[in-house]
């Protein structure tokens, strides 16, 4: 079912426009990924923002019909879906919700903590983990069910790039480790070959900013969906991917990002950024009752997030007094 957005034409859309091309220089701070070699032919330059309300009114501004992977933020999805096809109390019993400090892809806790639990499903060994416990009996079935559940959130067909998959596929040295850890502790559901394919095309989901303020809006209204009046997964489970946005989604820039945006906030190594920004955090903003807020802009820094991106937001934030705090 396809969602129709009214584009808001005044001088805050013109706002946006303006701070798009003030943040975009920033990325020569950055560089695309390229230890996923089709990320690296990405232009650098690009930067885009989508901010959708529950009325349907959106402001974008920028590189708006760019397509790019989700990469980590995918990781928030199937987490809730995990915790839908799985119950909250199984899916702890398997994964924590404690922030690292560490890089996204580091092994290092999954040894130094007994019984090597994986520390939260934001960071790629906890996300393993969580893919594999998806429910579906090949690893077919589970990217159908994360597609589907994407595409109710966004009201549109979605897909694997393939391209990037295989990319990621064949380099997958560091996702392949973790994962045969987590299987030596008993952290994975499934073979690893099985989990990794889940894993890995779930991140090539391919997305525009405004599919990923759909995902946004969707999480900050707790898991209703304001357009197609449907709760489409538990308040619970929303409450708890916000909180895990909030200490874990920037990675181990995640206390900064709370410190100095406040917003639950999720990046890939894309250069993708969602932001979920509840009802009572954007009062003097343009969206009063909340809004999911997608960015696009493939540099990214060292810690993995994008650079300009990251820096629109903050400034987007600021101007309107948008923060949970
Ligand atoms: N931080 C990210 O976006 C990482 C996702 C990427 N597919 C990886 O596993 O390395």
């Amino acid at each position: 079912m396809p969602i129709h957005h009214n584009q808001v034409k005044n001088h805050d859309s013109q706002s946006i426009g303006q701070w798009v091309e003030q943040f975009r220089p920033f990325a020569k701070e950055g560089k695309c990924a390229s230890y996923i070699p089709a990320l690296a032919q990405k232009d650098p330059q690009q930067l885009a923002i989508s901010i959708i309300g529950p009325n349907s009114e959106q402001i974008v501004g920028g590189d708006v019909t760019e397509l790019f992977t989700l990469q980590s933020v995918s990781k928030v999805v199937t987490f809730i879906l995990a915790c839908m096809d799985r119950g909250l109390p199984y899916v702890l019993e398997r994964v924590d919700v404690e922030p690292t400090g560490d890089t996204f892809n580091s092994i290092i806790r999954l040894e130094s903590h007994q019984p090597g639990k994986p520390f939260n499903p934001m960071i790629n060994a906890g996300a393993i983990t969580v893919s594999s416990m998806l429910d579906g009996s090949s690893p077919q079935e589970k990217v159908a069910k994360i597609l589907s559940f994407l595409e109710q959130m966004v009201g549109k067909q979605l897909k694997v790039n393939e391209e990037v998959f295989q990319s990621e596929w064949q380099t997958a040295n560091r996702n392949r480790s973790l994962a045969y850890y987590l299987m030596d502790s008993g952290f994975l559901d499934c073979p690893v070959e099985e989990a990794l394919e889940v894993y890995l095309k779930q991140c090539a989901i391919e997305v525009n900013v405004s599919d990923l303020a759909m995902i946004g809006l969707v999480i900050a209204n707790d898991g209703y969906h304001p357009q197609r009046k449907i709760q489409l997964f538990p308040k619970q489970v929303a409450k708890l991917a916000k909180a895990l946005m909030v200490t874990c989604g920037m990675y181990n820039a995640s206390g900064k990002f709370a410190a100095f945006i406040g917003l639950p906030a999720k990046s890939g190594v894309s250069g993708a950024i969602v932001a979920a920004v509840p009802n009572h955090a954007s009062l003097e903003s343009p969206f009063p009752a909340g809004c999911g807020i997608g960015i696009y802009g493939p540099a990214i820094d060292d810690i993995g997030n994008s650079v300009a991106g990251v820096k629109l937001l903050k400034h987007v934030a600021d101007e309107w007094n948008m923060t949970i705090f």
